[in-house]
């Protein structure tokens, strides 16, 4: 096997620069990070120091300047725009802070649609859904669904194309320490038992027992934490 296949993520000295003239920011500089499938690595850091953009090469929804960004062995430079977004929606699940479902939606149909739009037809929301604990809970809208109970709909909804990578943003911004844990369990065990790469960015240090790795992001730039729970 080629050693670029054996990560699920491989970050090779990725620079992104956002912004313009005296506005100009190096969000990213020289970023390289490996994620074997079935780790659950977390990246914290303080605001703006990039963990969001980092988030965006990884999930191909934004190229570095340089660097190369691997999934699987694929350098996504190499896709068009098309497979680009074809490939996000087979290989990669995303988690955003607030679960970002669709007001109009049951959770079950939340689900229905994700699968939908990757071309996977007819999927059963019911054994995804029993996974996160919310089976009875198939029929609620995201209105009629608490904090936590929406994050666990979103992470079902992100796993429903059993993507290989998993991206989550502040999973716990907007719940209380209980559920916070439980959520983080969630994903660990998902990592785990499915043997999906989980990259969940945060600032929530009291969550960070259940990941296997932690890097810091300080300007733009990744490493090991200097100070661990
Ligand atoms: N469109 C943009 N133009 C210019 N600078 C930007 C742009 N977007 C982000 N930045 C800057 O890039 C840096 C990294 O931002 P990023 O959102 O990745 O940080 P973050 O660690 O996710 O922050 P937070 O924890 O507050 O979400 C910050 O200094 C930010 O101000």
């Amino acid at each position: 096997m080629n050693q670029q296949d054996v990560y699920a993520l491989d970050i090779d000295s990725a620079v992104l620069e956002l912004g313009d003239g005296e506005s100009k920011v190096r969000a990213l500089d020289e970023v390289s990070m490996a994620v074997p499938s079935g780790e659950f690595v977390a990246v914290v850091g303080p605001s703006g120091s990039g963990k969001s953009s980092l988030l965006a090469i990884a999930g191909a929804l934004t190229r570095p300047d340089s660097g190369t960004v691997r999934v699987h062995g694929t350098d996504l430079a190499t896709l068009s725009r098309r497979d680009t977004t074809a490939f996000r929606l087979r290989n990669i699940g995303f988690v955003f802070q607030s679960g970002n479902l669709i007001p109009a939606l049951t959770a079950a149909d939340q689900l229905r649609l994700a699968a939908k739009l990757a071309g996977n037809g007819h999927v059963d929301p019911g054994p995804l859904l029993e996974s996160v604990g919310m089976a009875h809970r198939a029929k609620h809208r995201p209105g009629e669904l608490s904090g936590g109970e929406r994050q666990r709909i979103g992470i079902a909804r992100a796993l429903v194309n059993n993507p290989s990578l998993l991206l989550v943003d502040e999973p716990t911004a907007a719940l209380d320490r209980r559920r916070s844990h439980e959520v983080v369990q969630l994903l660990a065990d998902r990592a785990h038992s499915e043997n999906v790469a989980v990259v969940m960015v945060t600032h929530d240090r009291d969550v960070l027992e259940h990941c296997d790795r932690i890097l810091e992001m300080v300007d733009g730039r990744l490493g090991e934490p200097a100070l661990v729970h």
